[in-house]
């Protein structure tokens, strides 16, 4: 017996618990099963999805000398101004579709660098109160919305035993900087059908996300939950479509041709994709959501001159520009609650000139 324990871990027998002493409650969660019965993709829906993964793909492959562009709100907190935006998003993709293949972010969950409002899967009445079945239910309603629209559909895992959830209505995944050098997310990627693009870490180290598409390209045996709950040893069996996203790093960028080159070359050494995304928020925009069009611009001029390995892009975009702090009862409509956006038109302007410099 532990001399150390205190009261709360013991049972009235006074036998140590092996539960976590620190827990106040525990609430079940739908399974995964029931909500892909639920909220179902019919037969039209998953072919839909299907061929996106495959165009994501053929990008990445540079068998479609298309653009990718993953595009949308930093954070999902309002499923209804997040529904404008895809259909605007739909619209659009329609009339710049020849040069551009747009994946809209619908971004449930959110890695924090300390703490804050963790994204709607946990807390979708955004007071705290975390309630995660109404949360992961309505990830998942959105996200089948939005596909629904025609639209491929694009997310950060961050918790591995969400996946089962909503990884049949993704196109593409993003690892993020914070979780790029864990080995769960890294297995987790290689039994992804989606295509995955692994940030660099926040410190600027390129290596990492590099050693990331190594490990996610190799199968592996790993603990996941199925979709009735139970705990398993899953097989994967590698995921050979992954990339890396070049994001900045310390509040420093990383688009510059010079960081392109050297990342380009660290990939080919390392027999893999050299084929990148270019992040044009965050670090790359230290931070100030307007400067993402300098960054995109940059990107499309060394593309334009040869660089073609320059081929996907990421903005952080919503109905309004700018963000606002989490204050309930006084929500400004369309405005991200995570990192500062660009407007929708600033967005439409974007990705309008996006698509003319591709020509
Ligand atoms: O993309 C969003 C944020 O940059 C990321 O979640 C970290 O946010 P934080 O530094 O505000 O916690
Ligand atoms: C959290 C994000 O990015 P990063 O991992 O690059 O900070 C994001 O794209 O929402």
């Amino acid at each position: 017996m532990n001399a150390h324990a205190s009261p709360a871990c013991t049972t009235v027998s006074n036998v140590l618990s092996v539960t976590n002493c620190h827990s106040a409650t525990s609430q079940p969660l739908p399974l995964p099963a029931e909500l892909r019965r639920s909220i179902a993709i019919d037969s039209t829906l998953g072919e839909q999805i299907a061929q996106q993964r495959h165009a994501v793909q053929r990008i990445l492959n540079g068998q479609d000398d298309r653009l990718l562009v993953v595009v949308g709100p930093c954070s999902i907190h309002d499923p209804d101004a997040a529904l404008e935006y895809a259909d605007r998003l739909a619209a659009l993709s329609d009339e710049v579709s020849e040069q551009i293949l747009p994946v809209m972010r619908v971004y449930v969950e959110k890695p924090r660098t300390t703490v804050g409002w963790k994204g709607l899967a946990y807390d979708p009445d955004l007071d705290g109160s975390g309630d995660m079945p109404k949360g992961i239910t309505l990830s998942r309603e959105l996200m089948h919305a939005v596909a629904s629209r025609g639209l491929p559909v694009a997310t950060e895992l961050l918790q591995p035993m969400l996946a089962p959830y909503l990884d049949d209505l993704l196109s593409w995944v993003a690892i993020g900087a914070r979780t790029t050098e864990s080995q769960l997310h890294r297995e987790l990627a290689s039994d992804l059908a989606a295509a995955v693009g692994f940030k660099n870490a926040t410190s600027g180290d390129v290596q990492v996300a590099i050693d990331a598409m190594q490990a996610a390209a190799h199968a592996h045996q790993r603990f996941a939950i199925d979709s009735q709950g139970c705990p398993v040893m899953q097989e994967s069996a590698g995921n050979p479509h992954t990339h890396v996203v070049l994001r900045g790093g310390h509040g420093e960028p990383n688009y510059q041709s010079h960081h392109v080159r050297s990342a380009v070359k660290a990939l080919r050494e390392a027999g893999q994709n050299p084929r990148l995304m270019v992040d044009c928020s965050h670090a790359n925009a230290r931070k100030d959501h307007r400067r993402q069009s300098e960054v995109m611009l940059d990107v499309l001029a060394q593309r334009k001159a040869g660089d073609a390995n320059l081929v996907a892009l990421m903005l952080e975009s919503h109905l309004f520009e700018g963000k606002q702090a989490l204050k309930p009862n006084a929500m400004r409509y369309g405005v991200s609650v995570t990192d500062a956006c660009v407007s929708w038109e600033a967005t439409e302007r974007l990705l309008k000139t996006a698509a003319e410099r591709m020509c």
